[in-house]
Formats: C-alpha cells, sequence, structure tokens
C-alpha cells in the first residue's frame, strides 16, 4: 500500500515536545509515538531527525519536519532543501514543510524543496495558511497539502479552534489529499473535518503533551495559580 492511501480516513498523531516538557527526548518521543500507535494511529508527525528515526522503527509512516528559526525569514518548519535530506535520510515517509508563500532563508524555492523531498523518496506535505497557498503548493508538486499554519501567519491571535472550513474549501479547490491540522482537541472536530473532505487528521498538543493536558484541567480549579 503506499504511504497516502495508508494513512487515508485515518488519524495521524503529533509528537512533539518544547521546554520544558521531560518528553524531549528520543527514547520519551518514542514511547510517546508507540502509545499513539498502539491506540489507532496510522501515521506518526516527528520534529527533529533523531526522533524522526526513532519514530521510522515503529511500524507506521512518520512526516518528518524540522523547527528552526532563520534569520531573516519567519519560516520555520523545514526552512532549508538540507533539512529535507536530512529527514529522508532518517526515515520519513513524507516530509512536511511551511509552503505559505513567505521568503524562504536563502530565497530556496518550494519547487526545490518538493524535488529534493522526490528524489529522497518520500512525498511531500505542504503546510499552509490559505486557499493561495495551497494552490501554489499543488502547483510546484506538493503530494498533499496541510492545513496546519492557518492562523499562524498573521498578527491577530491565534483562535482556538481548528479552521476546518479551510480543509472544505482547499478540498473542493486542490486534486491532493488535504490533510486537517492545527488545534484539533476533540474527535467531533477530526469527524467535522472528514465531514469537509479531509484525506487524514492530525492531532498533536491534545494527545501528546501532557503538560498542557494537565494545563487545561488544572485552570478549572477554583486555587490554580496564576500562569508566569
Ligand atoms: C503551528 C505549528 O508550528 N505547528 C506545528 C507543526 O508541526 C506543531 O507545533 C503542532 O503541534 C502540530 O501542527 C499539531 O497541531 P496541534 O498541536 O495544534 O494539534
Amino acid at each position: 500500500m503506499n504511504v497516502a492511501e495508508a494513512i487515508r480516513g485515518r488519524l495521524i498523531v503529533s509528537c512533539q515536545a518544547q521546554e520544558p516538557s521531560p518528553f524531549l527526548d528520543t527514547p520519551h518521543m518514542m514511547a510517546m509515538a508507540s502509545a499513539a500507535v498502539l491506540g489507532g494511529a496510522a501515521g506518526l508527525r516527528g520534529q527533529g531527525v533523531a526522533h524522526v528515526r526513532g519514530m521510522a522503527m515503529l511500524g507506521v509512516p512518520v512526516i518528518g519536519l524540522v523547527k528552526r528559526s532563520t534569520p531573516g525569514s519567519p519560516v520555520y518548519i523545514t526552512p532549508t532543501e538540507a533539512d529535507v535530506t536530512a529527514l529522508t535520510e532518517a526515515g520519513a515517509r513524507i516530509v512536511a514543510a511551511d509552503a505559505t508563500g513567505r521568503p524562504r532563508p536563502g530565497g530556496e524555492k518550494l519547487a526545490d524543496m518538493i524535488a529534493a523531498t522526490h528524489a529522497g523518496g518520500a512525498l511531500f506535505m505542504a503546510d499552509v495558511d490559505s486557499l493561495d497557498a495551497a494552490l501554489a503548493a499543488v502547483d510546484a508538486g506538493a503530494d498533499l497539502v496541510g492545513t496546519t499554519l492557518a492562523g499562524y501567519t498573521t498578527d491577530t491571535d491565534v483562535p482556538d479552534d481548528p479552521d476546518i472550513a479551510l480543509v472544505g474549501t482547499i478540498s473542493r479547490r486542490c486534486p491532493v489529499p488535504v490533510i486537517g491540522e492545527g488545534r484539533y482537541r476533540t474527535p467531533a472536530q477530526v469527524a467535522a473535518a472528514f465531514d469537509e473532505g479531509a484525506w487524514a487528521v492530525v492531532v498533536g498538543t491534545a494527545i501528546s503533551d501532557p503538560v498542557n493536558t494537565t494545563r487545561r484541567f488544572a485552570h478549572a480549579c477554583p486555587h490554580s495559580p496564576v500562569e508566569p
């Protein structure tokens, strides 16, 4: 079965951690990813070459990315072709990268990122914020489009809810699988994305970030301290 078919109609769990999470190291993140697979995830999304290499041993396709800030560019999800190559060498079956149309570091072109992904034997997932970005990414050769960056590229506050309407808009206009991603917190939201035409849905924080999950419950308690 090809990799896109393997995730069709299924859940993908993004397993990422930020400081000060105790899950930052690869063994802990692999344990988190193993739990996701046991729970029914058909794919994983992992950040960083070491985590991707570990997750690639868990028997389901891994969407790999590298998060890195780069001088002079707002792009931080897999900014360069060198990142792409490192991810495919680590076993990523799909490489995810910013495809919002914002300037990439060193003026690298999206089409070259996609070519490097294909040269490494992987599919390219365009992380977009809009229909226009999705259409441009498909023109450039993207194999899948994700709504990953919707709500994160303007000066306005990040919304609470996922952009399920954008999944529908892109699905109706783009001939490639559309992945719902970003701020999915409930099974009902996941089901709604499939109703809008999603090929698969990625859930991260709500499943794989116990610090955030604990914080949500703690905030419901009357004596919780205010966040610093
Ligand atoms: C915007 C951005 O940098 N998104 C990143 C992309 O890999 C991750 O930080 C998210 O956790 C991931 O997209 C899953 O989304 P959520 O954790 O909301 O389910």
